[in-house]
């Protein structure tokens, strides 16, 4: 951010008027001023490197276009960080980050889904093998688990890995149209080998599904190898840079060694050897669901700087008449709209940060055979990748509609940010199907807890409690507040436990009885999640000191008051908190609101996205987006020439005929 710039008087004034110091947050966030330092190093070199490829911005070209340039700036990104000696996950994010703002790339599984599910899932021999091809990139990879007709149901893919003890290979085969492989991405046109996941059948038996390599294209001239079909599917809603693929396997050969052998195995004359537990090849989907977590939520703390610096700078219609139009962020509505949002952009940020961390402390011990706490990691995971995408895809699209019309152009960033962050409620699995994922454990956690087991700390809410009804009042205390989702997530997971229960009392049988209450087992599993983010928020917050401290704690206030509001039926209902109570919530809200207005744009700011990665005409750091605006629309393709070819095709033959008709018309009735 240059100094000399000019900036829009009223983002200078909101930037003077905050009550806390910005830039002391923003190092909360990334870790401190060096590391501050660094990422700002990092993304603004990477910014300025691919504007010197002369790529066009992405709003601007078409798909075919996107997907090139896409390629060409992969490239480039992979040889900064080598030339920088990158290795770490955070640095290599960031980077990513400032080359692909909001927007998907070919090889965006190579890393996420191919080269660390095999990673998981290969023995350390074939980690020897192969390992050093991928990561070099002789073989370029994707995740090939979906088919045509099964995604959500894996049990249910039809896709066959029979073992052929004679010659010790695999035929891998797609028996029906249902079964070809579809969405993986950067299947398309761009991997050349696969994870592709299939039934496993040896000697006559099913053993279900498991991980193949598979090579699909030759390594030289990128030609689809024997017996493979393989195409991109066509235009999405998004990702257009992306060739989400379909395969087709014709009996396809590979040898015994191609499946990943490192939890279960085959062996030469075709004997199964079990793994230790079956759900250890489902490992690669819980790694990217972590990773979702922070996806989206960097998506809605995008969509959130754009729309707030934007609703600072816009001036339109007058409170007061005759004393002048006013910032659109002045009015009530917009702050009403626009600062939950904001809550929800730290609540999911600091989400995302706990569950990566889990991730990363548990992992070692699931890779030591320690398998004590997967269920709770995959709960937890299922449960924060539903709930993260569903609110920050909604967020996102509040931001947008909150920008008025210039939201609905691609140059505000926002339509982008959309569709990238609404497939995350579909990829990775369908938010429904892994909510119930995270009711399941819930479910279970309820009958241990009934037979007097020992359950997960993080589960004690589920413990009887002591007192029924909230001691919440309008100085709306912290632990009042979370008190409150907790006892909401006990009672609804209680009540939907008890349902359970009448069913099966009354006949069904469990699968029945799951289907007949999962509404109120998803909205418990929702309520378990978001006490979930309500108090991982409020952990952050409490590190925090001084004029930081009160403005996060009023955000975090917001964000429980909002949530609460927002289902207030499932605090009334049994009468945990009183129709008094209720009352105090509402002008708090408006409090909140009015409370948080002077320091929205700080908060946006301490955020630190630079212009390259916000990529929008509203959103940007001088406010001049006007000026954006203008330069966007002038760049138009549409306006490379003055008059179109279009126009002497179709549009003056079109005009002169029904001008013609219309002055034949005439003379006609004239006579
Ligand atoms: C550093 C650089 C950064 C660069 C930037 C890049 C960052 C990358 C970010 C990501 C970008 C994303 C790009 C897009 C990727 C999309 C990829 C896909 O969609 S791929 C396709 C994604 N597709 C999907 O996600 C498919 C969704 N479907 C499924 O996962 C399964 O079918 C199912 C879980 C729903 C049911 O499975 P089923 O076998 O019928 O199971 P049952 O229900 O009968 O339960 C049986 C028992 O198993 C247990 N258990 C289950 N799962 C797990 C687990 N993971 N673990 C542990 N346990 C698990 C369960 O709890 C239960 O336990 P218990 O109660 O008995 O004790
Ligand atoms: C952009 C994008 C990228 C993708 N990338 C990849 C990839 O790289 N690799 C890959 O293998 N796959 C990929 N996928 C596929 C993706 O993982 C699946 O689409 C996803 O898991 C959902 O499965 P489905 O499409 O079969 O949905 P379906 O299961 O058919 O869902 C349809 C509806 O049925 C409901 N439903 C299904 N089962 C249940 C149930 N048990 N209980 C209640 N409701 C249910 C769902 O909630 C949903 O409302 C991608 C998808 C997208 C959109």
């Amino acid at each position: 951010m240059a100094a000399t710039q000019l900036v829009n008087p009223d983002l200078v004034k909101e930037r003077q008027n905050a009550a806390f110091s910005p830039e002391h947050l923003t190092y909360f966030l990334y870790g401190g001023p060096e590391k501050t330092k660094r990422k700002r190093f990092l993304q603004n070199l990477v910014i300025e490197g691919v504007k010197k490829l002369g790529v066009k911005q992405y709003a601007t070209v078409s798909r075919e276009e996107q997907y090139e340039q896409a390629l060409q700036k992969y490239a480039y990104l992979v040889d900064t960080e080598r030339q920088l000696g990158i290795t770490n996950s955070t640095d290599k994010a960031l980077l990513h980050e400032a080359v692909f703002p909001c927007e998907s790339f070919p090889y965006i599984l190579q890393y996420a889904a191919f080269i660390n599910p095999f990673t998981m899932l290969a023995s350390e021999e074939q980690k020897a093998k192969w390992l050093p091809l991928m990561k070099n990139f002789r073989l370029v990879g994707t995740y090939a688990q979906t088919e045509m007709g099964h995604g959500s149901f894996l049990r249910g893919l039809e896709t066959t890995a029979t073992y052929d003890p004679s010659t010790q290979e695999f035929v891998l085969h797609s028996p029906t149209i249902s079964s070809i492989k579809y969405w993986p991405a950067g299947l398309g046109k761009t991997a050349n080998a696969c994870i592709v996941m299939a039934q496993l059948i040896t000697k006559g038996h099913n053993y279900g599904m498991h991980a193949f390599l598979l090579q699909i294209r030759d390594l030289d001239t990128h030609q689809p190898l024997s017996g493979i079909t393989v195409g991109d599917i066509g235009s999405k809603f998004g990702l257009s840079a992306n060739d989400n693929g379909f395969l087709k396997m014709d009996n396809v050969r590979i040898p015994r060694n191609n499946m990943l052998m490192r939890h279960s195995r085959v062996l030469p004359d075709g004997t199964y050897i079990e793994p230790k537990n079956d759900r250890l090849m489902y490992g690669g989907m819980t790694s990217i669901r972590t990773d979702v977590v922070g996806v989206a939520s960097r998506r809605l703390c995008i969509a959130v700087t754009i729309a707030i610096r934007y609703s600072a700078v816009r001036r339109q219609s007058e409170i007061e008449p005759g004393a002048g139009e006013v910032q659109v962020l002045d009015f009530q509505t917009q702050q009403y709209r626009l600062f939950p949002q904001l809550a929800a952009a730290y609540a999911t940020t600091f989400a995302s940060t706990t569950i990566s961390a889990f991730y990363r402390t548990v992992s070692p011990h699931i890779e030591r055979g320690d398998l004590q706490e997967l269920p709770m990691l995959h709960a937890l995971s299922a449960g924060l990748k539903a709930y993260t995408s569903w609110t920050c895809a909604d967020g996102v699209e509040v931001c947008r509609l909150a920008c008025g019309g210039h939201g609905y152009s691609e140059a505000s960033g926002l339509p982008k940010a959309y569709v990238d962050t609404t497939a995350a409620c579909t990829y990775e699995g369908e938010n429904y199907v892994l909510i119930l994922q995270t009711a399941r454990y819930l479910m279970k956690c309820c009958r241990m807890l009934a037979e007097g087991e020992q359950v997960p700390e993080v589960m004690d809410f589920l413990r009887p409690s002591t007192s029924e009804t909230s001691r919440l009042d309008a100085r709306l205390v912290m632990g009042d507040l979370i008190q409150a989702f907790a006892h909401r997530a006990a009672r609804m997971t209680r009540d939907a436990a008890q349902s359970m229960q009448t069913s099966i009392v009354k006949g069904e049988n469990p699968g029945q009885a799951w289907n007949s209450n999962s509404v109120q087992l998803v909205a418990a599993a929702k309520a378990f999640t978001e006490l979930h983010v309500v108090r991982v928020f409020a952990e952050a917050v409490e590190t925090m000191r001084g004029s930081l401290r009160h403005v996060m704690e009023s955000l975090w206030r917001l964000f429980a008051v909002n949530n609460i509001v927002s289902s207030l039926g499932d605090f009334l209902v049994d009468g945990y908190l009183s129709t008094q109570q209720v009352s105090l919530l509402e002008p708090a809200q408006r409090d909140l609101l009015k409370e948080l207005r002077p320091d929205a744009v700080s908060l946006v700011d301490a955020l630190d996205f630079p212009d390259g990665v916000l990529d929008s005409a509203l959103g940007r750091w001088d406010g001049q987006v006007y000026e954006a605006l203008y330069d966007y629309s002038l760049r138009s393709k549409l306006n490379e020439k003055q008059v179109l070819d279009a126009y002497l095709k179709h549009q003056r033959p079109f005009m002169e005929s029904q001008w013609k008709k219309h002055a034949a018309s005439a003379v006609t009735s004239r006579l």
